[in-house]
């Protein structure tokens, strides 16, 4: 826990650093590869003043060889450093993407942040694209810039200050290039992001896109958007293509200018016509990288954007802290002064709730729609933090028993969610060890078993997530399954018989009878009245508050038998255990 780098910036450093032993190889490699730069100059220069003049072939044969060996040579060092890059990235990526997931899951309990959290995994993506891209290899190559121009003062002064002069103005071009597109090129980039966050959201409910006559509307809704992305990305692009054209147009004209005014300089003897080809040359491979890097700005630019999105987003989601691990909990449940306010939200859904669930009860918790019942759940599961007052299972607060809450728990969500994959797999909680016998038991408790016998390969079906074969109902025994699994303390199950018929009704109920007997508490929240037969407790709110809590039937007399519309008023009969 203590050696985990602070959230944010410095994690993002710690997963540099671990390539920073390869980057090392790599910039090994890029020296090398550098030094045989100089093989094409030199060779011109022996062609040219060597072979030309003493006419040997012997000569011309034995330079091509070494030559020849030699390019042979940096194709495989370049070769090798691009494969020391591809695993530079690798590294970075895999310091970050367990932490980015887990980050990223935590967060999208905020409704508002799950297009955010999508965007930030591509993030990721672009910074690893950026080592594998060619732009960080000619970033290595550029300290080579100044050394090759001083190659050509070498051969004469006035060809190493046109160049001089030459280089000055393609950095100045690329420099104007960066502050004319960032701003450009990031606008485009979110519009694009929003296209296809819009486009991942209509995929999503096409069923009723496409059913309640939406798709013109979406689909103009969608090019509008993709219009706005195409416009911005085509200013971008017109902006970076006109640096780096005339940046290559600038390059070819000076390695032709050093040329002419190389052979204006041989005319008048100050320098041989080998040094005029190697010294044109030179400066080719010398502005080589720069050209290379604007060309391939836009990787940078979305990488640099992606960095410090990343490094903002993972300052504000702090590590898990580590927890010891608890033992199995009575069924204990003491819930006092709970409030609990929305992810992304101000305003507390529910207030000031206390209550007490004593093992082998089972607790109803009616109320209208939106008074809060799902908002419990949600808290009570772990899901959603708890703004004020506590809950204890076991004696033990909720957030003490960490991650591994779940296995305490088993949580039946009001609106079922299935991953991709098998069914045995979703009911085991796509856990990667096997246990056919936990995840059949827990099958046949949610009355599942006969249902997925009935499936084309029974248990071991491939589910594509929640757009899959199986019905509203069929979905929802799965997921009961799911909850059920591992053996839980208490069950909380969210408006569990809403897709049921009457046989999964009545199964359900065998199912809280049995987690009764075995001293496990269960908590139904509910709009059926089939749903707390097996309930010994009631719970009735309205507007986020407890208004009625007691014994089911006297809660049901005193309350809702008489007048509904009074559950307003708090009528609290004391909890107590009821006798079975
Ligand atoms: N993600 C959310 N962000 C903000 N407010 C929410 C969120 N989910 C629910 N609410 C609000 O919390 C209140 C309680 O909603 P909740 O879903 O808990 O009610 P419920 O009793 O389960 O309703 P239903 O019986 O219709 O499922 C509602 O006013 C709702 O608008």
């Amino acid at each position: 826990m203590t050696d985990q780098p602070a959230p944010g910036l410095q994690e993002l450093r710690a997963a540099r650093r671990k390539g920073l032993g390869l980057l090392v190889w790599a910039f090994v490699f890029s020296v090398f590869v550098n030094l045989l730069m100089l093989t094409g100059p030199l060779y011109m220069l022996q062609v040219y003043d060597r072979v030309l003049t003493s006419r040997s072939v012997e000569t011309l044969v034995a330079l091509s060889i070494l030559v020849t060996m030699l390019y042979a040579l940096m194709g495989v060092l370049d070769y090798a450093r691009g494969r020391v890059m591809a695993r530079v990235g690798a590294r970075f990526q895999t310091a970050l993407d367990g932490r980015l997931f887990s980050a990223t899951l935590r967060r999208s309990m905020n409704p508002h942040e799950r297009a955010a959290c999508t965007a930030v995994l591509r993030d990721l993506d672009a910074l690893q694209n950026i080592f594998v891209s060619p732009v960080l290899m000619a970033i290595m190559d550029m300290p080579w810039t100044p050394i090759f121009i001083a190659a050509i003062f070498i051969f004469h002064p006035v060809l190493g200050w046109v160049s001089v002069v030459g280089g000055a103005i393609i950095i100045v071009l690329a420099l104007l290039n960066q502050i004319v597109t960032t701003n450009r090129v990031r606008t485009a980039q979110i519009a694009t992001q929003r296209a296809h966050a819009f486009a991942e959201q209509a995929h999503e409910a096409s069923e009723v896109a496409l059913s309640q006559g939406m798709r013109d509307s979406l689909q103009r809704r969608y090019k509008r958007l993709r219009n706005l992305a195409l416009q911005q990305n085509v200013t971008a692009n017109d902006w970076t293509g006109l640096f780096t054209s005339a940046t290559k147009a600038f390059r070819l004209f000076l390695q032709s200018a050093i040329l002419g005014l190389g052979a204006y300089l041989v005319l008048q003897g100050d320098m041989t016509a080998g040094s005029m080809i190697a010294g044109s040359i030179l400066l080719g491979r010398a502005l080589a990288p720069i050209e290379q890097a604007m060309g391939n700005w836009p990787v940078v630019q979305r990488a640099r954007a992606g960095w410090r999105t990343l490094e903002r987003f993972l300052a504000v989601v702090p590590h898990e802290p580590e927890r010891t691990d608890l033992p199995r909990p009575e069924a204990r449940l003491a819930v006092k002064g709970l409030t609990i306010v929305p992810p992304g939200t101000k305003k507390p859904t529910v207030r000031n709730v206390t209550f007490t669930l004593e093992p082998g009860q089972a607790l109803g918790v009616i109320g209208k729609s939106g008074s809060g019942k799902s908002t419990l759940a949600r808290a009570l599961a772990g899901y959603w933090p708890i703004a004020a007052g506590e809950a204890r299972l076991g004696g033990a607060t909720l957030d003490q028993y960490g991650p591994t809450l779940g296995l305490h728990i088993g949580y039946l969500p009001q609106t079922v969610s299935l991953f991709a994959g098998t069914v045995a797999e979703n009911i085991r909680r796509m856990s990667l060890e096997p246990d056919s016998q936990a995840v059949v038991a827990a099958a046949k408790k949610a009355n599942a078993h006969e249902m997925i016998m009935q499936l084309e390969n029974g248990y071991d079906t491939f589910l594509e997530g929640n757009e899959n074969q199986l019905s509203g109902g069929q979905k929802q025994r799965i997921a009961l399954a799911r909850a059920i699994h591992g053996d839980p303390t208490l069950l909380i199950l969210d408006e569990p018989n809403s897709m049921l018929d009457a046989d999964g009704s009545q199964a359900l109920n065998e199912t809280v009878r049995e987690f009764k007997a075995q001293d496990r508490a269960v908590i139904v929240m509910t709009h059926r009245p089939a749903a707390i037969a097996e309930c010994d407790l009631l719970m009735v709110m309205d507007q986020g508050a407890l208004v009625a809590f007691g014994p089911r039937d006297e809660v049901l007399s005193t309350v809702l038998a008489s007048n509904p519309k009074s559950a307003r008023r708090p009528q609290v009969v004391r909890p107590q255990k009821v006798s079975m």
